[in-house]
C-alpha cells in the first residue's frame, strides 16, 4: 500500500494531547523510514491560542513554531509534522490514517476521509473508547465503526499505549492560557521516558503489519509489540478508563494503596469479563500486555480519568450534590483546560447496554461505579462494587 510516489504518506487524525505526542515519535519515524514520505499530515480542530505575542491559530502555531501550546506544551514537535486545518487536504492521498481524538468527534470526519483518502489506505485506531448499536446497544469497536464507514475493504488495527506516571509537567512560553495541572501519560511519551506499547492489527500480508510496527516503534524508548487480538486491546483500553473513575474515588476518600490494588484486580477481571461476554477471539495474554494490566495501572495512577475523579469524590464528600452530570463538566473544564474525560462516557454507555441485558450483577464494580458518577450514590460505596465482585482470578487465566 503505497501513494502516488511509491511512500507511505501518514495523515494524524487529532490533534490533542496524545495526537500531538504521537505525531513527535510518527515524525521522526517517518522522516528516517525509507518507505514512508517525510512529511505526515496533522488534521487539527482549528482554535484561537492565547499567546504572549497576541492570538494565533492552532494549526498556524504548529506550523510556525512546532508546539501544541494548549494541548502539549513544552515539547517541540518535529518539523515535518504539518497541520492542516482542513480535513480533505489534511487526509488527500493519505495511505495509512491514524485515529487519535475522543470518539464522539469521529463520525462527522468519516465521510470525507472515505472520499479523499487513497483508495488502498488503511488504519490505525489509538482512540480509547466503544461504540455501541443503537437499536441493541450491543458493544461496538471503534476501529470496525471505521472499518465500516471507510467501506471497499478498508482495515482498521489498534494501538493502545500504556505509560508510566510521571508528575512534572511542562509550560510553555507561548500559551497565556491555563494548562492543565498535573500528570498527563501521553506527555511521557512526548518527553521519551520509557514505555511500552501495544500494536493490535493482523492486515492481509505481514509486509504491512511490519511496516505499521515500524511507523510507531521507536527503541529503546517507545517499545511497540504486536498482537493479532484487535477486540481484546481495544475493549482493554476503554474498559479501564471507566476503572480508573473507581481508583479516582478511591484516592478521594485516603482509603490507600491496598484498596487501590483491590479495585484494580477486580477492575481487571471486569475487562476480561465483558471482552469475553461481547466478543469473540480474545486472547488470555491479551490482558498481560501492555495495552492490558500496564495500561490498567498507568491510569489508575496517572490519568486524568483519575484525577477528575479523585476531585469528584472530594467535592461530593464535602457537599452532595444529584446533579452529577453537570458536576463532571465543571470539573473537566476545570481541570482539563479542553481536553476531554473519557470515562465517564464510558462508565454512562457500557451501563445503559448491562442493563439492556440484565447483566449488572455481573459486573458489579462497573455498575457501582455509574452509580456513584451518575446517580447520586455515596463515594463510599466504591467499597461495596469491590467486596461484592465474586470473581475468581482464575477465571482470567482459563476461562476465556
Ligand atoms: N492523552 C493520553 O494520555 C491518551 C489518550 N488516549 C486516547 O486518545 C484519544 C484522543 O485523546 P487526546 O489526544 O488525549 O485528546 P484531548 O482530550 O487531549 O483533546 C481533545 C481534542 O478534541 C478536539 N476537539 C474538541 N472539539 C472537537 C470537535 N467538535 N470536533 C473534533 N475535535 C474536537 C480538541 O481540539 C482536542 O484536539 C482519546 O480516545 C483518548 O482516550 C489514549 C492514550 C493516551
Ligand atoms: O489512556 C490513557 C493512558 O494510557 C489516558 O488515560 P486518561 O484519559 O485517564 O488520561
Amino acid at each position: 500500500m503505497s501513494s502516488a510516489s511509491g511512500r507511505e504518506k501518514i495523515c494524524i487524525i487529532g490533534s490533542g494531547n496524545w495526537g500531538s505526542a504521537i505525531a513527535t515519535v510518527v515524525g521522526r519515524n517517518a522522516g528516517r523510514l525509507d518507505f514512508c514520505q517525510d512529511e505526515v499530515n496533522m488534521w487539527v480542530f482549528d482554535e484561537k491560542i492565547d499567546t504572549e505575542e497576541g492570538e494565533i491559530m492552532l494549526s498556524e502555531l504548529i506550523n510556525t513554531r512546532h508546539e501544541n501550546a494548549k494541548y502539549l506544551p513544552g515539547i517541540k514537535i518535529p518539523k515535518n509534522v504539518i497541520a492542516y486545518p482542513e480535513l480533505k487536504r489534511a487526509c488527500e492521498g493519505a495511505t495509512l490514517l491514524i485515529f487519535v481524538l475522543p470518539h464522539q468527534f469521529l463520525p462527522k470526519l468519516l465521510p470525507t476521509l472515505r472520499e479523499h483518502a487513497d483508495s488502498n489506505c488503511r488504519g490505525v485506531s489509538l482512540i480509547k473508547g466503544l461504540d455501541f448499536d443503537s437499536t441493541t446497544r450491543k458493544p461496538i469497536l471503534v476501529s470496525k465503526s471505521i472499518e465500516q464507514s471507510m467501506g471497499d475493504g478498508f482495515r482498521c488495527g489498534a494501538l493502545m499505549v500504556s505509560l508510566r506516571l510521571h508528575v512534572q509537567h511542562r509550560h510553555s512560553r507561548l500559551s497565556a492560557a491555563s494548562s492543565p495541572q498535573g500528570a498527563n501519560v501521553a506527555n511521557e511519551v512526548a518527553e521519551q521516558h520509557m514505555c511500552e506499547s501495544t500494536l493490535a492489527c493482523d492486515f492481509e500480508d505481514r509486509e504491512l503489519n511490519d511496516r505499521t510496527l515500524a511507523i510507531f516503534n521507536e527503541p529503546p524508548n517507545f517499545r511497540v509489540s504486536r498482537i493479532n487480538d484487535v477486540a481484546g486491546a481495544e475493549v482493554c483500553g476503554a474498559i479501564k478508563n471507566i476503572v480508573a473513575l473507581g481508583a479516582g474515588f478511591v484516592d478521594g476518600l485516603n482509603l490507600g494503596g491496598n484498596t487501590k490494588a483491590a479495585l484494580m484486580r477486580v477492575g481487571l477481571l471486569e475487562m476480561k469479563q465483558f471482552c469475553t461476554t461481547f466478543f469473540t477471539g480474545v486472547e488470555p495474554s491479551t490482558f498481560l500486555e501492555s495495552c492490558g494490566l500496564a495500561d490498567l495501572i498507568t491510569t489508575c495512577y496517572g490519568g486524568r480519568n483519575r484525577r477528575c475523579a479523585e476531585l469528584f469524590a472530594r467535592k461530593q464528600k464535602e457537599s452532595h450534590t444529584v446533579d452529577c452530570g453537570q458536576l463532571w463538566m465543571e470539573i473537566e473544564r476545570k481541570m482539563l483546560n479542553g481536553q476531554k474525560l473519557q470515562g465517564t462516557l464510558a462508565a454512562e454507555e457500557v451501563y445503559l447496554s448491562l442493563k439492556s441485558r440484565q447483566l449488572l450483577d455481573v459486573f458489579p464494580l462497573m455498575t457501582t461505579i455509574y452509580e456513584i458518577a451518575f446517580q447520586g450514590s455515596p463515594i463510599d460505596e466504591i467499597t461495596k462494587g469491590i467486596r461484592v465482585a465474586d470473581i475468581s482470578s482464575s477465571s482470567l487465566i482459563s476461562k476465556v
